[in-house]
C-alpha cells in the first residue's frame, strides 16, 4: 500500500495499447506514477520500462481481465487502497462492430462486462477517496457513438451511450466537491481497434479524412481538461452543436413533465 501524499499517481486502463497507452506517456511526461491496467502483460512491462527511463516516474503494471470478476476486483482493492491514485483514466474498452443478429451472446456481454460494468465497479472503487479529499481526477472514454447508433453497433453505442449518460450524472452528482469528472468524446482513432480481429472492421475501410492520430486525441482531450472542459468532443470544430445538442435534450426532457398523454394519444 503506498501512503505517500507527495507523488501523484494515475491509473490507466487499457493502456496496453492505443489511447490508454498515450494517456500513460502524456500523464508521465507531465510527473505522474502510473499503474498501467490490461491483459497483454508484456506490453505494459515494455511500456513501463520505457517511461520509467524516459520521465523518471514510477510505473507499476497490473495485468487483469476487466471481464472478470476477480481481475476487477484487484483493481478496485488498488484504488481504494491507494492514497497517491488522483486519477482515474476509464479508457479499457471493446467493440464487435456487427449487427446483433450476427453478434454472439459472449461478444455482447464481453462490451457490456468491459465498456459498462468494469467502468462502473472502478469509479465507485475511486470516488469515496476523491471525495474524502475533495480532489481527484476522473476521466472516462466514451465515444461519439455514445450519441448516434449505427446497424452495426447497437451493443457498442449502448455501452457508450451508458457511459456517457453515467459519467453526466456523476458530473451533477459531484457538482459542488472538489473532484473533476471529464467524458472525452473520440472519432475514428488511429488505434487496434479498427482491425479484423477486435472490431471487424480494419482501419482502411474508413474515410481517411475522418480518422484521428491517437496522439491528437489524447492532447486535446488532455487541453480540454486543463481548460476546465467536462465534456471534451476532441473532433468537433463547432462548440455550438454540442450547445445546442444539450439544450434540445434539456427541453425534451423539460417538455416530458406533464403527467398527461400528449394530445395527439387523446382520442377525439
Ligand atoms: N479508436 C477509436 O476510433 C475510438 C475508441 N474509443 C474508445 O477508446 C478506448 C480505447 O480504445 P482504443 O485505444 O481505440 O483501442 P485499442 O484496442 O487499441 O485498446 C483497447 C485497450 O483496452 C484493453 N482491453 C481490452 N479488453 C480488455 C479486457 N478484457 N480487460 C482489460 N483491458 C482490456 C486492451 O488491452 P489488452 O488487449 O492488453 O487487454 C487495450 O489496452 C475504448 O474505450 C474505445 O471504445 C472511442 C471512440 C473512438
Ligand atoms: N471505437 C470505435 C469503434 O470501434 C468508435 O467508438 O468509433
Amino acid at each position: 500500500m503506498n501512503m505517500s501524499s507527495s507523488r501523484k499517481t494515475a491509473v490507466v486502463t487499457g493502456a496496453s495499447s492505443g489511447i490508454g497507452a498515450v494517456y500513460a506517456q502524456r500523464l508521465a511526461a507531465r510527473g505522474y506514477d502510473l499503474v498501467l491496467v490490461a491483459r497483454r502483460a508484456d506490453r505494459l512491462a515494455a511500456l513501463a520500462e520505457q517511461l520509467t527511463k524516459a520521465h523518471g516516474v514510477d510505473v507499476r503494471v497490473l495485468a487483469a481481465d476487466l471481464e472478470k470478476d476477480a481481475d476487477v476486483a484487484r483493481v478496485e482493492t488498488l484504488l481504494k487502497e491507494d492514497s497517491s491514485v488522483a486519477m482515474l483514466v476509464n479508457n479499457a474498452g471493446l467493440a464487435r462492430l456487427r449487427p446483433l443478429l450476427e453478434t454472439s451472446a459472449d461478444d455482447a456481454h464481453s462490451q457490456v462486462a468491459l465498456n459498462i460494468t468494469a467502468l462502473t465497479r472502478l469509479t465507485q472503487a475511486i470516488l469515496p477517496a476523491f471525495v474524502a479529499r475533495n480532489a481527484g481526477t476522473l476521466i472516462n472514454v466514451a465515444s461519439v457513438l455514445a450519441v448516434h447508433s449505427l446497424p452495426i453497433s447497437a451493443v457498442y453505442s449502448g455501452s457508450k451511450a451508458y457511459v456517457f449518460a453515467f459519467t453526466r450524472g456523476l458530473q451533477d452528482e459531484l457538482e459542488t466537491t472538489g473532484v473533476t469528472v471529464q467524458l472525452v468524446l473520440p472519432a475514428a482513432t488511429a488505434t487496434e481497434i479498427w482491425s479484423e480481429e477486435v472490431s471487424g472492421i480494419p482501419l482502411s475501410a474508413l474515410r481517411k479524412e475522418s480518422i484521428m492520430s491517437a496522439e491528437d486525441m489524447v492532447d486535446a482531450a488532455l487541453t480540454g481538461l486543463d481548460n476546465g472542459e467536462t465534456i471534451t468532443w476532441p473532433s468537433v470544430a463547432d462548440e455550438g452543436l454540442w450547445t445546442a445538442y444539450d439544450a434540445a435534450r434539456s427541453s425534451l426532457f423539460a417538455a416530458t413533465q406533464t403527467g398527461m398523454p400528449a394530445p395527439r394519444y387523446l382520442e377525439a
